[in-house]
C-alpha cells in the first residue's frame, strides 16, 4: 500500500498543472417540448474539491454532467471555464474489453497520449496501486467485481490527471463496504489537484463530498 503522498503522486498531483475553475452563471436547461428541468444554478467549482449533484431520478443531474463536459449548450444561462484543459468521464455502468488485462485498461488511453509503453505501465501500476487494485493488474476485465470494475473505471480516467472529473452514479449498484472503497478513491481523485463532480442518488457519496448541488428538493 502505498503512502497518501505517493498516491497522489500517482495520480496525477496536478503538477505543473493550471489552476482550473468552472463557473456556473445562472444555468438551467430544457429539452424540445419539455420543462425547464432546475432552477437557474449558479456555482464556482475549484480543484481539489468534490461537489454532488443530487436531485430525484429525471431532475437533470446527468444532463448537467454533459453541460460541464461541454457535449450539451444550456438554454439559458453560461459556463465559463478558465484553464481547463482535460475532462474524464465515468460512466454508472463500467465498460471494459472482457479479455483485456486491468493494467492495460489504463495502459491503453496513456500510449494514447504519446506515452512510451515502460512509463505508461509503470504510472499505470501505481494507479492501480492507488486503487487497491495492484492484485488484479494482471486478470482479465470480466473477473472484476462489480466495486473493482468502477475502480478501475476511475484509475483510468484520472491515470492522465484529468482537470475536471465528471462521474455519474458510482455507487448506485454498490455494497456498503464497496461504496465505501470507491468514495476513497474520489479523495484521492481530488487530492490530486481535479475537480470532481458526481451524480449521485446515494446519500454516503454525497456526505463524503465537499458540497451539495441540489436539483430538487
Ligand atoms: N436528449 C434528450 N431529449 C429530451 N429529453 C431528454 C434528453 N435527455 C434527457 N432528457 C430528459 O430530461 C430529464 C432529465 O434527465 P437526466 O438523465 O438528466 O436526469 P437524472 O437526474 O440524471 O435522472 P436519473 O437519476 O434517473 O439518472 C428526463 O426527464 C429525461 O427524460
Amino acid at each position: 500500500m502505498l503512502a497518501l503522498n505517493e498516491q497522489r503522486e500517482a495520480v496525477g498531483a496536478g503538477a505543473g498543472r493550471a489552476r482550473a475553475q468552472v463557473d456556473l452563471c445562472d444555468v438551467r436547461h430544457k429539452f424540445a417540448g419539455g420543462e425547464f428541468l432546475f432552477r437557474p444554478l449558479n456555482a464556482t467549482l475549484l480543484p481539489g474539491q468534490r461537489y454532488a449533484l443530487t436531485g430525484a431520478s429525471g431532475s437533470g443531474k446527468s444532463t448537467l454532467l454533459s453541460i460541464l463536459a461541454g457535449w450539451l449548450d444550456p438554454s439559458e444561462g453560461t459556463v465559463l471555464r478558465h484553464g481547463l484543459q482535460s475532462i474524464g468521464w465515468v460512466f454508472q455502468n463500467p465498460h471494459g474489453s472482457a479479455r483485456r488485462s486491468v493494467v492495460d485498461h489504463v495502459v491503453l488511453p496513456l500510449l494514447a497520449t504519446g506515452a512510451s509503453r515502460r512509463h505508461a505501465e509503470t504510472q499505470a501500476r501505481l494507479v492501480l496501486e492507488a486503487f487497491q487494485l495492484a492484485h488484479r493488474a494482471d486478470d482479465a476485465f470480466s473477473v472484476l467485481s462489480g466495486g473493482e470494475a468502477q475502480r478501475l473505471m476511475l484509475a483510468r480516467a484520472v491515470a492522465s490527471s484529468p482537470d475536471l472529473l465528471l462521474v455519474d452514479e458510482p455507487t448506485a449498484q454498490l455494497d456498503m463496504r464497496t461504496a465505501e472503497t470507491v468514495n476513497t478513491a474520489l479523495q484521492l481523485v481530488s487530492a490530486g489537484g481535479s475537480i470532481v463532480v458526481v451524480a449521485t442518488h446515494d446519500e454516503r457519496t454525497a456526505d463524503a463530498c465537499d458540497q451539495t448541488i441540489a436539483l430538487s428538493e
